[in-house]
């Protein structure tokens, strides 16, 4: 456990020791707060909703698998769980809702007919913690997505009810920034596809396009609160041969509409680089929005761990000056271990990739390679893996006041003892 002074003391001596190199930390940790990382509410109850009891997993694509005990089983104890991790984490957070956490009460309300009076306590909740909200319509996990087909069906009765829920959510993200003084970004992700070889690839792509089309007809709703994305993949849970909404079409759909592209860490072959498809994407688009993941062999959305993938994308956008240009959200969900921790390894994770980037020496290393001297940028590049950011971290926990270091599994410790084992 270091002490304040142990923290003070340590970190003197790495702020010298990135001066060398050009680095000014005091203005690292300022911009690594300023950051906002919104945070996705299905960690905490295994993307479950909480639109009816449900014993089984979320269907449609995606899976949480484990069995750890103390998963919260309503949006009380979500907030309450979030409440807990947001006094663990520093930095400004945001918080990402998906629409299968309306809260409606006894009334059955369905996803074609929601509207913001059904993410009242959520948004009040929001407003008393001073956090942004994002949005999700959930094209998943519902009688008309049992097909595997939803905004792409080639029933019209299916693909009617999800334009009309795609409407309604974008009303709902709207609202959300109305009250909360900050824009929404509504991410648009389906699970449409084939296990195996369809017989058509053009028809559901064509339909999807007008689907969403006629989604964004809306033009009562103001795009500058309301931020739409869409977010494609290349494989996913019973769709392993065919996505409808590949990397591809999203990337094409999202230029030509004017909206935001996502790129999730977990949606791409293993040895494809996502750090390096930034530039690429940022030469024509205004802006992507990135879903910090983990796939381990596949899309298993493991917890995010500050690994090679996480820090390079983060060092992309640092050396691209592209902060500007990004929107940062998490998106990973394991029912195998404590949930609050998963928050919290997560989310700082992702947090410490991004001050890792700012901390980066681009300027030396960048003059290196104009200079032609590749040898000085290989050596400069491989110095910065062993430079103490750990220390400038934790004095940026210390600023914020919370724990430094692993001191924070004290607090989850506690929680679990007095909430979330009482759970049953
Ligand atoms: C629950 C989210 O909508 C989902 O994780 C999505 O962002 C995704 O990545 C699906 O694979
Ligand atoms: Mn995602």
């Amino acid at each position: 456990m270091p002490s304040s002074k142990s923290i003070s003391a340590a970190y003197s001596l790495a702020r010298q020791r990135y001066a060398d190199l050009g680095v000014d930390t005091e203005a690292a940790i300022r911009a690594a707060l300023r950051i906002p990382v919104s945070l996705h509410c299905w960690q905490a109850d295994d993307v479950r909703g909480l639109e009816t009891p449900k014993d089984g997993i979320a269907g449609g694509g995606i899976m949480s698998t484990g069995g750890y005990p103390g998963r919260a089983r309503n949006g009380d104890e979500m907030r309450a769980d979030l409440d807990q991790v947001l006094k663990l984490l520093p930095g400004k957070q945001r918080l990402n809702l998906h629409a299968f956490y309306a809260e409606t009460g006894d009334q059955h309300v369905d996803r074609d007919e929601l509207e913001p009076q059904h993410f009242a306590r959520w948004l009040g909740w929001a407003k008393s913690r001073r956090v942004g909200l994002d949005f999700n319509p959930t094209y998943f996990a519902h009688e008309h997505a049992n097909s595997g087909y939803t905004l792409s069906s080639a029933d019209p009765a299916v693909r009617k009810f999800w334009i009309r829920h795609g409407k309604a959510c974008r009303h709902i993200a709207e609202s959300f920034a109305q009250n909360l003084g900050s824009p929404s970004v509504i991410n648009h992700w389906i699970p449409d596809g084939a296990k195996d070889c369809p017989a058509d690839r053009f028809g559901p792509r064509e339909r999807l396009a007008a689907a969403y089309d006629a989604i964004f007809a809306d033009k009562s709703v103001n795009r500058k609160l309301c931020v739409d994305a869409v977010e494609g993949k290349l494989f996913g849970l019973g769709s392993e041969e065919y996505v409808v909404g590949s990397q591809e079409f999203y990337s094409n759909y999202a230029l030509s509409r004017g909206l935001v592209l996502c790129l999730d860490l977990g949606h791409y072959h293993p040895t494809e680089s996502v750090a390096d498809k930034v530039s690429s994407h940022l030469a024509f688009h205004e802006k992507l929005l990135l879903h910090t993941s983990r796939p381990i062999r596949w899309d298993s959305d493991h917890v995010v761990i500050l690994d090679d993938a996480v820090r390079n994308l983060l060092l992309e956008i640092a050396r691209g000056d592209a902060w500007d240009r990004v929107y940062v959200a998490l998106d990973f969900f394991d029912a195998s271990i404590n949930r609050i921790a998963a928050y919290v390894t997560g989310t700082r994770a992702t947090r410490q990739a991004i001050l890792c980037g700012l901390l980066d020496p681009s300027a030396a290393i960048q003059a290196a390679d104009a200079a032609g001297k590749g040898h000085e940028r290989l050596a400069l590049m491989e110095l910065t893996r062993s430079l103490p950011w750990g220390a400038v971290w934790d004095e940026l926990c210390r600023r914020e006041d919370v724990p430094a270091g692993a001191d924070w599994l004290a607090d989850v410790a506690r929680y679990e003892r007095d909430v979330t084992s009482k759970r049953a």
